[in-house]
């Protein structure tokens, strides 16, 4: 049973968890602590648990003391107030880690090292009234006095804290701005462009059910696709991924490694773990006309967040040469998708940060987005991030798909030296044919100086999509058309 008991990990994580809901929603702590979600701006509760059980002195105390002891007294401060607070007021328990002397202590110092040199003394003189005896209380009241005295311009009581920067977060205030902001795309009113529809995307089996489409955002383009599962397979997705569920990892460097900027657990769902995850496969490809099966995308990830779980602002895509994706040769992602398994009581909206909009949990719902551009480059408008869960465990599935293994071939023996082709593989089905036609080229001496013109359609194409046969043809068939304007082109497709 141990392993499955939290450890000091977890307990710290915990910590920095709820100084995050704090810091991001803008939360008065002595609210927080009493599960009123009130902002420091405007202290009415956007959130109300019907239950809750309050945190305790010592609970507080252990949050101020994760900030303590890594220098933070910003956030020990406000913790140790809270402590100190529930402390006096309630009887100590044995079970405790910290006692009232101990958040005074922790407390004055936390001022002292803020510049709050009265509230420092005050502090430690009340906690020598517990502690009399206490010698190095007594060196700090002679000291504290002394600065007093010595009248230092930081020394009064009416500083106010500054947060901490921590690691420079250029965008924190946009982020945390729209994980405020429930849900603010713009209105429809607002951006005509915007709409909702039944979609088919053209396909027979999409006739009779069409999908409810909202069209979130065009640049970047973003879409909700609304009932996109079922209460059933939420739930049964959410039950086959439980075992595999892992501290979720990040890019870093050449590596994979976990991080504080993103807090979650995810598994890795493929075909065989249930036949659910076929089929989703494929409804995603009939709403996004991308082929979605491993190799042409990455596996189903299903990824749970408990609360204060979240992921800053980050691009899906590959944005350096030295990125996993491209040693695992799954290419770089072209689009996302992402499901949401369960709903969220307070937080974990998904924020586009430069597109300046958040889109908020929508259970069964599966949002969309394109992570490239056309041409393949990365668009930084999909800056996004998912916001921190406040109350509930927040369930989510994405599917990445990517360029289809791209590597780099060169094709130097035959027509055209200065062209790179970007393909899957020398074995994939598409480079096969193209190997052929440039024999077929080379064997004619027909082409044309654009000859290779055509074909980036085709590469650009197949990249995109896999390779759709039929499309493909007609592409074969125009090239072929170039090459020989006068011969028929389904005379010269019979070549191949
Ligand atoms: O959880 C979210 O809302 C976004 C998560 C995300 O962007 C990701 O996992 O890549
Ligand atoms: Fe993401």
């Amino acid at each position: 049973m141990e392993s499955s008991l939290p450890k000091l990990e977890d307990l710290r994580g915990a910590a920095h968890g709820l100084m995050r809901l704090q810091d991001v929603y803008n939360l008065h702590v002595e609210s927080l602590v009493r599960g009123h979600f009130q902002q420091i701006s405007d202290p009415v509760d956007f959130y109300k648990l019907s239950v809750s059980d309050m945190l305790s002195g010592d609970d507080c105390f252990l949050v101020g003391k994760v900030a303590y002891d890594l220098e933070d007294y910003y956030h020990s401060v406000l913790w140790f107030e809270e402590a100190v607070r529930l402390f006096r007021g309630t009887e100590w328990s044995p079970e405790n880690e910290g006692t009232l002397e101990d958040a005074l202590d922790h407390l004055a110092f936390s001022h002292f090292k803020t510049g709050n040199i009265s509230h420092a003394l005050s502090l430690s003189r009340e906690l020598l009234l517990h502690d009399p005896m206490n010698r190095r209380v007594h060196f700090n009241v002679e000291k504290y006095e002394k600065l007093l005295n010595e009248n230092l311009p930081a020394t009064s009581s009416g500083l106010t804290l500054k947060r901490p920067d921590g690691i420079y977060l250029r965008t924190r205030n946009a982020y945390e701005q729209l994980c405020q902001t429930k849900g603010s795309q713009p209105k429809h009113f607002e951006n005509p462009s915007l709409f909702c529809d039944y979609f088919t995307n053209g396909s027979p089996a999409l006739f009779l059910q069409p999908i409810r489409r909202e069209i979130i955002s065009l640049q970047p383009y973003v879409v909700l696709f609304h009932g996109f599962v079922t209460q059933a397979e939420a739930k049964n997705i959410r039950k086959y991924a439980m075992p595999g569920l892992r501290r979720s990892v990040v890019a870093s460097g050449m590596n994979q490694a976990t991080a504080e900027y993103r807090i979650s657990k995810s598994a890795w769902l493929k075909e065989s773990a249930h036949e659910v995850v076929g089929k989703l496969d494929q409804r995603i490809t009939l709403v996004t006309g991308l082929n979605v099966q491993p190799p042409y995308a990455e596996y189903l990830q299903v990824v749970n967040y408990g609360i204060g779980g979240h992921y800053e602002p980050h691009f899906d895509h590959a944005t350096s040469d030295s990125s996993p994706l491209y040693r695992l040769k799954t290419g770089n992602r072209v689009a996302t998708i992402m499901i949401y398994l369960s709903p969220v009581q307070a937080g974990g909206s998904t924020a586009f940060i430069y597109a300046n909009f958040s889109v908020p949990v929508v259970q069964n719902a599966a949002l969309f987005w394109w992570n490239l551009h056309k041409n393949g480059q990365g668009n930084v408008d999909t800056l996004h991030a998912g916001c921190p869960v406040i109350v509930g465990n927040k369930w989510g599935m994405f599917k990445n798909k990517n360029f289809h293994k791209v590597t780099c071939t060169a094709v130097t023996n035959i027509v055209h030296p200065k062209i790179i082709i970007l393909s899957s593989s020398t074995h994939s089905p598409l480079v096969q044919i193209l190997f052929k036609f440039f024999s077929y080229v080379q064997h004619n001496r027909t082409y044309t100086e654009e000859w290779w013109k055509p074909l980036l359609y085709i590469l650009y194409f197949d990249l995109y999509n896999g390779c759709q046969w039929l499309l493909f043809f007609n592409i074969l068939q125009k090239i072929l058309f170039c090459l020989h304007p006068k011969k028929e082109t389904h005379k010269s497709l019979e070549l191949f």
